[in-house]
């Protein structure tokens, strides 16, 4: 949803052809022998000149753009069987396009690692035949020492004589030393070694604190209450380092009670009054879904990447079978148009800077999959890894991404083997194709920035993505009644109308177009076809109907051009237009919104404001509101010396589709009803355009300064 496709760029659109050319070919020379394989020596060569090309962090010291090229392979069952039932090959024995199941080799590195889209290095085996190795998925460089050690086995054999405390002494090294996955090996040598009951809580107690450097919480949490068993007197450190886990694992009620018997045994810890305060504010957050957000933005203007230290609210919604595809988000009771629904920190988040500000390159990369016929640009190949490391690191989150829908793919039936949990990569590949987010910055910024060019602010493309695992289950529908705001890594899902209890929660994943273009994305990228009232009506209108309100269409804006142009004010012919226009539409727009004309009436009573004619501009804000579903009453007013009189209320009876510019709609009418001397109008308007705001931008604290001198950003 919103992520940046572009695969119908004709650059792209080649470059995905010549990838499934390419994927042909390989596949014609399934199970042969490699025709010339080249000697040692020339892939050395090959490997050290591939290491001196320009890298990443150079384009970030240089501030530039760093694009690069990512293919999807396609999917292939996992092997789940464990090391001992397998068998040795050689690599002279590797096929072609072939994968050997049931085999593996022992090798070791001969050069050093280089990190491309996996880490790889060159590896010879035991008759000193050499292969290029890459392993995907590693964590990155800079957290973790490189995988790959040159002279050093790629399945790591035991040293023989060391002591439990010799490997824990080894460990220590490896872990101030910045070694963590060294540290972490040793840790555990160090346990098989017999250790005595005392080595063991305090090897443990380590190697829980390498597991929360590398924010592997789960391990971090098994090897504290392990510790904690064997050991029952509770020492500040462990009972820190348990809070910590908790806290890693979202688990924001037990870090509190944990932090709180730590305050009572050691008062003078100031390190945990801190981390208390710090999770009394998630659980608050957690629990009743209130926010400073003023400090989120904040927030997400320094940090980056902005990932936000900010706790996820579920409100009242649930997951349930939907009526309208698999599974939907419904309400579980009656909420009001503007209400917070959930508030979600993303489960993974890649950021591009779209600024390339603060040192940051602008990392983007194309993702090409020949099989899903798609292109995408972004921080999609980021975002796979990213996802892929957490759930690896962390099996009792995983499951919130496992669930999720995958179309077709049918994952394995296994959860861990050789005690190391089982991931497939393709399973997460496919999850988040089909469940990924683009999104801004903040939707603010992105917002601000967009209206200076065009009216068009909503349905932007993103480079930056994220998987936000609850607000996934909401499905499309055109005419919605939720919508999504970012700030930073934190998604706001708020009601952008009144919706009763037990209602299915719909949003758009691609804007409806008159066109029905958007029905081929929903099929390409979601494999469905939308069946909404809106979708089902434009289907059945006659083309020669459609034709016409196109050309009407473009004489409005012709016209309108031409206004512009000339500075002329006569303005019957374009009302004429528009007025054509409304009565193409067979069905009142409370039934089926007309989504190609309320642009032009808002467009309309942009004009009047500026134009200070107020009683048109509240005709035609009024009516593009119409024109969306919304049925208003009151706000009509007739002007007289002193004060309107006429209607002196606006209310909202029914809610239209919610787009962004309906914020524009009520500020034009605020300004038109301050102008015809109706300030209870006024005000009414106001009211309702911070509603949109805060659907929109998921708060309504920055109104007042969006709209400082109260006047609509447009006009
Ligand atoms: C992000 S998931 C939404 C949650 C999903 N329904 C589930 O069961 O987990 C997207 C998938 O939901 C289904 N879906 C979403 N909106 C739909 C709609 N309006 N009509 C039919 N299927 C829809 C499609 O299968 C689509 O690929």
């Amino acid at each position: 949803m919103n992520t940046h496709n572009v695969s119908d760029q004709p650059q792209f659109f080649q470059h995905l052809t010549e990838q499934k050319k390419k994927l042909r070919d390989a596949q014609s020379l399934k199970g042969q022998r490699p025709p010339l394989k080249p000697g040692r020596e020339t892939i050395m060569k090959f490997h050290y000149s591939l290491m001196s090309r320009p890298k990443k962090q150079d384009a970030a010291a240089e501030k530039q753009s760093y694009l690069s090229t990512s293919f999807v392979p396609p999917p292939y069952p996992l092997y789940i069987q464990p090391l001992s039932a397998l068998t040795k090959i050689m690599i002279s024995d590797l096929l072609l396009e072939t994968h050997h199941r049931g085999r593996y080799l022992v090798l070791r590195t001969v050069t050093p690692q280089d990190r491309l889209h996996g880490v790889m290095a060159i590896v010879e085996d035991e008759r000193g035949d050499v292969s290029l190795l890459q392993l995907y998925h590693q964590e990155e460089t800079g957290a973790f020492e490189d995988i790959f050690v040159q002279g050093g086995a790629v399945i790591a054999t035991a040293e023989t004589g060391f002591t439990a405390a010799a490997w824990k002494t080894k460990g220590n090294d490896c872990f101030n030393s910045g070694k963590l996955r060294g540290a972490i090996e040793c840790y555990t040598r160090a346990l098989d070694c017999s250790p005595t009951a005392n080595e063991q809580t305090i090897i443990k107690l380590n190697r829980a604190l390498v597991f929360l450097r590398s924010e592997s919480f789960n391990a971090a949490l098994l090897d504290l209450e392990s510790a904690m068993t064997v050991n029952t007197k509770l020492t500040d450190k462990s009972l820190f380092r348990q809070a910590q886990a908790f806290y890693g694992l979202l688990r924001y009620r037990e870090c509190c009670d944990v932090l709180k018997t730590l305050r009572q045994a050691y008062p003078d810890n100031a390190a945990a009054k801190t981390q208390l305060d710090r999770a009394i504010c998630r659980l608050t957050e957690q629990t009743h879904g209130r926010y400073k957000f003023k400090q989120l933005y904040a927030e997400a203007e320094q940090l980056r990447p902005p990932y936000l230290d900010h706790a996820t609210y579920i409100g009242p919604v649930c997951v349930r079978p939907s009526g309208i595809g698999g599974r939907g988000l419904f309400t579980t009771k009656a909420v009001a148009a503007g209400d917070l629904l959930l508030c979600e920190k993303a489960f993974a988040y890649a950021f591009v800077d779209e600024d390339g500000e603060k040192g940051n390159t602008r990392d983007i990369s194309v993702l090409i999959d020949p099989v899903a016929d798609t292109v995408t640009m972004g921080a999609h190949p980021e975002l796979i890894n990213m996802t892929i490391r957490k759930m690896y690191r962390n099996p009792s989150l995983a499951s919130a991404v496992t669930h999720l829908h995958r179309g077709t793919y049918e994952p394995v039936d296994s959860a861990s083997v050789d005690g190391t949990p089982v991931l497939d990569s393709f399973l997460v590949r496919r999850i988040i194709a089909l469940n990924v987010f683009g999104c801004p910055l903040t939707s603010r910024t992105s917002y601000l920035r967009n209206i200076t060019h065009t009216l068009q602010a909503q349905n932007h493309e993103f480079h930056s993505c994220g998987l936000w695992p609850t607000a996934s289950y909401i499905n499309h529908g055109c005419t919605n009644n939720a919508t999504r705001a970012f700030i930073g890594d934190m998604m706001f899902v708020r009601a952008t109308r009144n919706i009763p209890p037990d209602t299915e929660l719909t949003w758009w994943y691609a804007p409806p177009a008159d066109d029905m273009t958007h029905q081929d994305s929903l099929r390409k990228t979601w494999g469905f076809s939308c069946r909404c009232a809106l979708c089902v009506d434009q289907q059945n209108t006659p083309n020669s109907v459609l034709h016409r309100c196109n050309a009407l269409r473009r004489e409005f804006h012709r016209l309108m051009e031409t206004l512009k142009r000339t500075g002329n004010r006569d303005t019957k012919n374009a009302e004429r237009v528009l007025a054509a226009a409304a009565a193409t539409y067979p069905r009142p727009p409370s039934e089926v919104p007309r989504l190609s004309l309320w642009r032009l009436q808002l467009t309309m009573a942009g004009v009047f404001a500026q134009w200070v004619q107020p009683l048109k501009t509240v005709d035609y804000a009024l009516g593009a509101l119409a024109s969306l579903g919304y049925v208003v009453e009151g706000g009509v007013p007739v002007p007289s010396p002193r004060r309107a009189v006429g209607s002196s209320m606006v209310m909202v009876r029914e809610w239209g589709v919610m787009v962004v510019d309906v914020i524009d709609c009520w500020m034009f009418l605020r300004e038109a009803y301050l102008h015809l001397l109706a300030p209870d109008l006024a005000a009414g308007a106001e009211g309702y355009a911070r509603i949109a705001y805060r659907v929109y931008f998921g708060e309504d604290e920055t109104f007042d300064e969006t709209f400082g001198d109260k006047k609509p950003v447009l006009g």
